[in-house]
């Protein structure tokens, strides 16, 4: 039966005009990416490393990110198909088949069955599609607006002054706590404006009361949903309720989040029914908004009527839509804010431009008063310039194309639709019905016809990172790791040019004056449209994409503006004193294999479980107040990176 499947799929492969490769078993498949895809990983150390166009690599669901723009390269096609008996999927890193298929929704929808279990709380943006899709985002997408950005700025602002508060009490100490606290900062700012509750600071420590009737507090019960979210979707409830303890207290808090929520949606329509205008600045928050945008008379009809044809939203399926805010908002703002922090702890030279970029803006070093502080942060004035800034714009981006969280964008087309025609480099092919679709980011944010890049000249076997390869698979090109991009790569995507490490000056472009030649005026480059997608493109792009920069830039610009981040190097000297003793050159020595040893345990820790994020809180970092660098401008000075 699988032979006959295979065979079919390879015969319409074949008419579809569409370069392809044939694979034992499709990565979509529950049970091989449930256990054979970790056999296979298992078994690699016995054989040679695969090849980038092996099956061995295209069957895993991960490539995409893991060895990301290679499989491209090697067949020399940026659009190509894998077979296997039970179906096809198409892989492309070419933004003009990119835009064609973003923009034609209806020919390549979203796969929403793959979505199914985010229903957890009722019917939501992202697991309904047509007319019901249209009635969600058209409600639900203003309550992300304008007010919204406003507390999200506010939330940020003031749990990144805490966190940093709480950073400098440990200063003898290295932090390893960076991706956990990222991951409570966005809880912290999400819960604020998505329920306008006070989710805590993280420097305060005080335990919270717990309210009459329940036995979690709000921000404990939506902590635990968030960080157990997979056994959420994925577990029956009956086995999470009957199940050993740790299973008890998840579903516990599935139940106490629901009954907060419940309660909250009834008091929010009860205050907006009973006085709109007086309670229109306490309801800023996403839920307030949601049903604000909402006429309640047609609301309280739809649930016995078809809501699709009444046009508001159920009650369920506003729990659904806030849930599903929740979701898709909470890992991947972390998860970014933990890698841009990396990666500039990572690379110091680029988090000094980024100091000098707030400095230009917010006014030099911080300040002890907590009035200039809070007028140094304001909305209206900080925002917008903060925003308008190339630097700061290409720091962001730049974090976003290289680690961005979601690595590919799942589309399709259905199979009972007919075969959609793509143009693909100047030539129609069709797309089969039943093929899946994945629009893979990570491998069209490193494709070279699309981005500034600098060519790199062969590794020098000397240099003391080449010293520490270790790692079988980058030995893949037979060279080992470069200096010049080992910081953020691994793998052997990209050998020849720099598009796999972190470069922020890949975004910019300086006019230069007609009169005398000199540098006028930095602006931010345009990559075409299907190029850059880290927040995907066209009608069903992400609704949070303001959401996550507004986050993004307030939490660098309270860190940054007053400290630095530095790599921890406790681990490779004994005591931060020892090596303000060394000189420069024994400095950057430590330095280099700090930067390594960070680049390494990224590699080893990165892992898709939701999204793309690197697991563990396991790179030390230290905060610094600014100027009082350990690794400071003079070790860099003349660097050739
Ligand atoms: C760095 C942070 C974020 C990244 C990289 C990101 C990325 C994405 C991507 C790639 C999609 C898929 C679009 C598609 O299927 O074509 C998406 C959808 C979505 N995102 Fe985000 N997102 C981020 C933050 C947020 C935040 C903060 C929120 C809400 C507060 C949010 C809400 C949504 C929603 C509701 C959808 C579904 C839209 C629809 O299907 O109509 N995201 N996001």
């Amino acid at each position: 039966n699988n032979l006959y499947c295979l065979t079919r799929n390879i015969r319409t492969a074949r008419k579809s005009g569409i370069r392809y490769v044939v694979v034992p078993v499709n990565s979509y498949n529950k049970w091989f990416s449930l256990l054979g895809a970790r056999l296979l990983s298992l078994a690699d150390p016995l054989f040679s490393p695969p090849s980038p166009t092996s099956w061995r690599w295209l069957v895993r669901g991960g490539w995409p990110w893991r060895i990301r723009y290679a499989p491209f390269a090697k067949l020399g096609t940026d659009t190509f198909m894998t077979v296997a008996p039970g179906g096809s999927i198409l892989y492309t890193a070419d933004e003009d088949v990119i835009r064609q298929i973003l923009g034609r929704m209806k020919d390549f929808p979203k796969p929403i069955f793959l979505y199914r279990n985010v229903d957890i709380f009722g019917k939501n943006v992202v697991t309904t599609d047509g007319a019901s899709w249209r009635r969600h985002r058209r409600l639900v997408a203003p309550a992300l607006g304008e007010k919204n950005n406003r507390m999200v700025w506010d939330e940020t602002v003031r749990q990144m002054q805490s966190l940093t508060r709480k950073w400098m009490k440990t200063q003898k100490e290295a932090i390893t706590t960076l991706r956990g606290d990222a991951m409570l900062l966005s809880l912290n700012v999400i819960g604020r404006a998505g329920f306008g509750q006070d989710m805590g600071i993280p420097d305060d420590g005080k335990e919270k009361k717990i309210p009459e009737g329940h036995s979690m507090g709000f921000a404990a019960a939506l902590g635990s949903l968030l960080n157990n979210i997979l056994m959420v979707v994925a577990l029956p409830k009956s086995i999470l309720r009957r199940g050993p303890k740790p299973l008890r207290v998840v579903y516990e808090s599935y139940m106490e989040f629901r009954q907060y929520m419940c309660e909250m949606l009834a008091d929010k329509q009860a205050e907006i029914q009973s006085s709109p205008e007086a309670s229109s600045k306490s309801n800023m928050d996403l839920l307030g908004q949601i049903i604000k945008g909402q006429d309640l008379h047609l609301l309280e009809e739809a649930d016995d009527k078809d809501p699709d044809t009444t046009g508001g939203l159920t009650d369920s399926e506003v729990l659904g839509n806030l849930f599903v805010l929740l979701f898709a908002g909470h890992e991947t703002t972390a998860g970014t804010l933990h890698s841009v922090l990396l990666l500039l702890a990572i690379h110091p030279w680029y988090q000094r431009r980024l100091q000098a970029a707030l400095d230009s803006i917010l006014g030099s070093t911080g300040s002890d008063d907590p009035a200039s502080e809070t007028s140094k942060f304001h909305y209206d004035t900080a925002l917008p310039k903060l925003m308008c800034d190339p630097f700061i714009t290409a720091v962001i981006n730049e974090t976003l194309r290289v680690m961005g969280p979601i690595p590919t964008i799942p589309k399709y087309v259905p199979a009972d639709s007919e075969p959609q025609r793509l143009m693909v480099d100047g030539t129609e092919v069709s797309v089969p019905p039943g093929t899946m679709i994945k629009l893979c980011a990570s491998c069209v944010h490193r494709n070279p016809k699309y981005w500034p890049h600098q060519v790199l000249p062969p590794p020098s076997p000397t240099h003391p990172l080449s010293l520490h390869t270790g790692n079988k698979k980058e030995k893949i090109d037979g060279r080992g790791p470069d200096p010049q991009r080992h910081w953020t790569s691994w793998g052997p995507s990209n050998p020849h040019n720099d598009l796999e490490g972190f470069r922020p000056d890949r975004w910019l472009k300086t006019m230069h004056s007609a009169r005398d030649g000199a540098p006028a005026f930095t602006s931010v480059i345009s990559p075409p449209f299907g190029a850059f997608i880290p927040f995907s493109e066209g009608p069903r792009a992400c609704l949070g994409k303001r959401f996550a920069q507004v986050e993004l830039v307030a939490a660098l610009a309270v860190l940054f503006s007053s400290y630095s981040v530095e790599l921890g190097v406790e681990e490779l000297v004994p005591g931060v004193e020892g090596v303000d003793a060394m000189g420069r050159e024994e400095r950057r020595r430590v330095w280099e294999r700090a930067a390594e040893e960070a680049n390494g345990r990224w590699r080893k820790h990165s892992s898709m479980v939701i999204t793309l994020q690197m697991r563990g809180n396991c790179v030390p970092v230290r905060l610094v107040p600014r100027g009082r660098e350990v690794f400071g401008d003079g070790i860099f000075s003349g660097h050739s990176w």
